[in-house]
């Protein structure tokens, strides 16, 4: 064989092989999207997300305490009030006595060392399901929702979450929430990550019904991203950057790979962010279940292929199989 053909040859070792990965998945790049519900002794089982539960923050200890043991990091807090009064602004996004602002308190108290990000919506709180304030006509107030949603950042900054996360994806949002954030005293003390590129998937089904969030009529096509639309992305990605993200986002994951790869060549100087969403995450259980590929193997080659394309921070429901997966 002619020397400048051996290329695989080389690498015969295992270890060798671990060589070619020019970023290895580490506990600390998982961040764990974890559902709060306003009955604080509930545990319930979410059907469409196998092993996931809808929490109540009396059960985080039993819940958390564990993982934390096996190293996770940090989390990510998605609402879900079921008994409250839900109106047109979304009132009950930053009621203090509601399951967001509690569950931060609490986790602080019982798990300092653990980095705390909250989803920043008004689907889960709004009458209507939709991400922002409406006008007369059902459309989407672009100012005032995103006003509201920047107050509603914070208020759980206030509360002392470490991370806020924007998901609602309304023009401008990214500044107001940065001016807004060092305004009140916490421009050093709480990171913006921006759902920068969120497209309008078929991938959040599972989470719409884990949330309770989906739209009560229409669809979030006017202000999320058609998914082939990567200009808008990459417009998105620079505006955001510019707007003051410190971390850009990418969601879904596995079918935007090259929107990963588009934001690290455009913000390469931040860290960037994917989110392997609920709808992946079922898919790839159910191609399990169907004996297509073992769970593990598959798990970890979509999370070495957003790595690949440029991601540093995965977020992920694997986040617990992984912090066992790793250990070993
Ligand atoms: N703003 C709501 C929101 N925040 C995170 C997700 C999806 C997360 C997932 O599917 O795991 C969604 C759903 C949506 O936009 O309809
Ligand atoms: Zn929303
Ligand atoms: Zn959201």
């Amino acid at each position: 064989m002619d020397i400048s053909s051996v290329l695989q040859g080389g690498y015969h070792h295992p270890l060798a092989r671990k060589w070619q990965a020019q970023r290895q998945l580490t506990k600390s790049m998982l961040m764990y999207p974890i559902f709060i519900t306003d009955d604080p002794d509930a545990k319930v089982t979410i059907s469409s997300l196998p092993g996931q539960c809808r929490w109540g923050i009396n059960r985080l200890e039993e819940f958390l305490g564990p993982l934390v043991k096996k190293g996770l990091q940090s989390v990510i807090l998605f609402g879900v009030p079921l008994n409250c009064v839900k109106d047109g602004r979304g009132t009950p996004a930053d009621d203090p006595s509601g399951p967001v602002i509690q569950a931060i308190k609490k986790i602080r108290e019982l798990f300092p060392t653990v980095y705390i990000a909250c989803d920043v919506c008004l689907c889960e709180y709004t009458d209507h399901g939709h991400c922002g304030l409406l006008n007369n006509d059902g459309t989407i107030n672009n100012s005032p929702s995103a006003a509201r949603i920047a107050e509603v950042a914070i208020n759980y900054a206030k509360a002392g979450a470490h991370c806020v996360a924007p998901s609602d994806m309304m023009d401008g949002r990214i500044k107001l929430m940065k001016r807004g954030l060092i305004d009140a005293g916490f421009g050093n003390r709480c990171t913006l990550m921006s759902y920068s590129a969120k497209f309008a998937s078929s991938l959040y089904g599972p989470f719409r019904e884990a949330a309770g969030s989906a739209p009560s009529y229409g669809d979030r096509k006017c202000y999320q991203l058609p998914p082939a639309a990567k200009g808008l992305a990459r417009r998105a990605i620079q505006r955001d950057t510019a707007e003051g993200a410190d971390i850009i986002m990418v969601k879904p994951a596995l079918p935007y790979l090259d929107i990963i790869g588009d934001a690290a060549q455009l913000a390469p100087d931040h860290p960037i962010a994917c989110y392997q969403v609920s709808g992946e995450f079922a898919m790839i259980h159910a191609g399990a279940k169907a004996g297509v590929y073992d769970l593990r193997t598959m798990a970890f080659e979509t999370a070495d292929s957003m790595l690949r394309a440029g991601a540093t921070l995965i977020l992920t429901y694997f986040t617990p199989d992984f912090l066992d997966w790793l250990e070993a």
